[in-house]
């Protein structure tokens, strides 16, 4: 920077410097205008920091001259010299504005670099990769993609979906906002899997991903014949409980919890942590937001699932046969003790776990013995002398408030300390919504494939009533409602016309912050009549498939989806 002092010391640029040059010449002497030299070193005008800073941001190229942004090559407006209205810039603001641009430039180089990473992994990616926004616009489509569809990217990006993608259903996903994973797509008459998975935020459908995950479906057979062959061995026990289950899609573990919101993912991480270790849980939460589940996914995961999960209401059992239930019985305990005694829930879940649920409701005296069973590691029956050693992992669950029920003198602080060890809470259903879509899509397709029906769709609107709804009664109320429209629409379609009179008119129902009792009466009732819809309809299709197999029932437990020993059952159960 030295050249840049003239004979009588003052700062000078030569025309012919760059305008990195002059950055960092003003940047350095926080000057707030230059004389401009030539090179005959004679004055030719001055540059200011307001134009030097607006060259900046306007085309950032360090490497223009000041002569060519002088002579107006890449500038439209009078350059160099100040407009005699200009607002002088100070010595202070000229640092100021600098270090704005710097951090600026900064930004825009990280978020371009994020874009660059960004297109590299999607470029990456064995899947074919494409992107669209809320009209089904393509706004990113990956390599893989396009080298199979043989378009090029800037061909496709800007179009809609269904004038790139043959048989897409993309657009449609983006209606109902439910995901549909593994679904089989015809493109250029091969078969194909594809996921499609909308993007929520704040309760919209923003946009929607859609994923060709392998070349073909013959691949995903050798895969699936492949992982068939490896895991024979080790899935005997799986084997063992989808016989005892039959039409029904087993899930285990950290899947069976189903939700994509960032509650749900922690949660899913406490429910790793806890099972790796045996320490007691408290599981809180409102009735109905899964906690049953939680629980059992907790067992399936950690090193007790060789053993059983016995699971025990304690608001469910009457208080005089709690302690038998709990500890069992021996032979003559009690009038009408059973011949030979009885084993209790802590015995039975002996090397597994052994869920209380509604601990809340447990009486003093009960929770006293608990205690006990806890920190000796022993029971005792009913009416019996020797004490057994157990190894039980417990966990607790309870809608109430623990601590203020603790205060109250409601629940002993003793026990209360040796339950809450992991505490894992589950936010009601209303301040998750964004695992509603999920939650819903999960349910349709396990009820359909329980019932033996094709999956039926939410149209847009109807998924808006669903999402806007406040869901007193939590998951549970939410499988009732699919359980529901399933027997009730005819289509394949659920309009918003479809649903439920109180989800359409939700100010039917208790408003938040009723009493609790007010709201368990409501979700209850209505339960109830969902119920007796539901079974109406199970046995009428079941008549049905009767009479058009000419009462064979293995036929027609085919023809239901069911499995023959669950079609004798609910035959007992419709009287039919
Ligand atoms: N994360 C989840 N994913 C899928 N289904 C769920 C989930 N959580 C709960 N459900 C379903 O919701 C219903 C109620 O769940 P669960 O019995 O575990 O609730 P809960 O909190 O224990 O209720 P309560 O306090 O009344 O005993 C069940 O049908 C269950 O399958």
């Amino acid at each position: 920077m030295s050249g840049n002092v003239d004979e009588r010391g003052e700062m000078v640029l030569r025309a012919d410097q760059t305008l990195n040059e002059a950055l960092q010449l003003f940047i350095r002497f926080e000057v707030n205008e230059v004389p401009i030299i030539d090179h005959q070193r004679r004055e030719i005008g001055r540059l200011t920091c307001r134009t030097l800073l607006k060259a900046v941001a306007d085309k950032w190229d360090g490497r223009t001259t000041i002569e060519s942004l002088w002579n107006g090559e890449k500038e439209t407006e009078q350059v160099g010299r100040e407009p005699a209205d200009a607002p002088k810039v100070s010595r202070a603001s000229v640092s100021e504005l600098t270090a704005m641009v710097e951090r600026l430039k900064r930004e825009l180089q990280e978020t371009q670099s994020i874009v660059e990473t960004m297109k590299t992994v999607l470029d990456s990616a064995y899947e074919g990769i494409v992107v669209v926004d809320a009209h089904g616009i393509i706004q990113e489509i990956n390599k893989a993609y396009c080298q199979f569809l043989g378009i090029r990217r800037e061909d496709a990006v800007g179009k809609h979906v269904t004038e790139v993608i043959e048989n897409t259903r993309l657009h449609i996903c983006l209606e109902s906002g439910i995901p549909e994973r593994g679904f089989i797509q015809k493109i250029y008459g091969q078969p194909m899997v594809v996921h499609r998975i909308p993007i929520w935020r704040d309760g919209k459908v923003i946009g929607a991903i859609g994923v060709l995950i392998f070349q073909g479906v013959s691949e995903v057979y050798q895969i699936f014949k492949r992982l068939q062959d490896l895991s024979r061995e080790a899935s005997r026990k799986e084997e063992k409980e989808e016989r005892a289950a039959p039409s029904r899609k087993q899930i285990f573990g950290l899947n069976s919890i189903i939700g994509r919101s960032p509650v749900i993912a922690e949660i899913k991480q406490m429910v790793r942590r806890a099972a790796r270790v045996p320490s007691t849980v408290l599981i809180t939460g409102e009735s109905g937001t899964g906690k049953e589940v939680l629980a059992k996914a907790i067992h399936q995961s950690s090193p007790y699932a060789d053993g059983n999960f016995i699971s025990v209401n304690c608001a469910a059992i009457p208080e005089s046969l709690l302690e038998a239930e709990l500890f069992g019985y021996e032979e003559g305990a009690f009038t009408g003790a059973k011949k030979g005694g009885k084993p209790g829930k802590f015995q039975l879940a002996h090397k597994g776990t052994l869920f209380l649920d509604e601990i809340g409701d447990m009486p003093l005296y009960m929770q006293a013995k608990i205690l006990r069973a806890l920190e000796e590691k022993k029971v005792e029956r009913v009416g019996g002398v020797e004490e057994m050693e157990l190894d039980v992992r417990i966990i607790a669950a309870t809608n109430k408030n623990l601590e203020e029920m603790v205060r109250k003198g409601q629940f002993r602080e003793d026990l209360f300390y040796r339950l809450n060890i992991i505490r894992i809470h589950i936010p009601a259903l209303r301040e998750r919504k964004m695992d509603i879509p999920y939650l819903l899509a999960y349910h349709m397709e396990r009820i359909c494939e329980q019932f033996g029906l094709k999956q039926k769709e939410f149209t847009k609107e109807a998924m808006q009533v669903l999402m806007d709804y406040s869901w007193p009664g939590n998951i549970r109320e939410l499988v009732n409602v699919v359980e529901w429209l399933v027997g009730m629409v005819d289509g394949q379609k659920i309009q918003k016309e479809h649903l439920p009179a109180h989800i359409l008119s939700p100010q039917r129902l208790a408003k938040h912050g009723d009493k609790e009792g007010e709201k368990r009466k409501i979700v209850v009732q209505t339960d109830t009549n969902w119920r007796e819809i539901v079974d109406a309809y199970e046995r009428e299709r079941i008549k049905q498939a009767l009479i058009e197999e000419r009462g064979n029932k293995a036929a027609a437990a085919r023809k239901l989806g069911m499995h023959r020993s669950t079609l004798y059952e609910k035959l007992k159960k419709y009287n039919l």
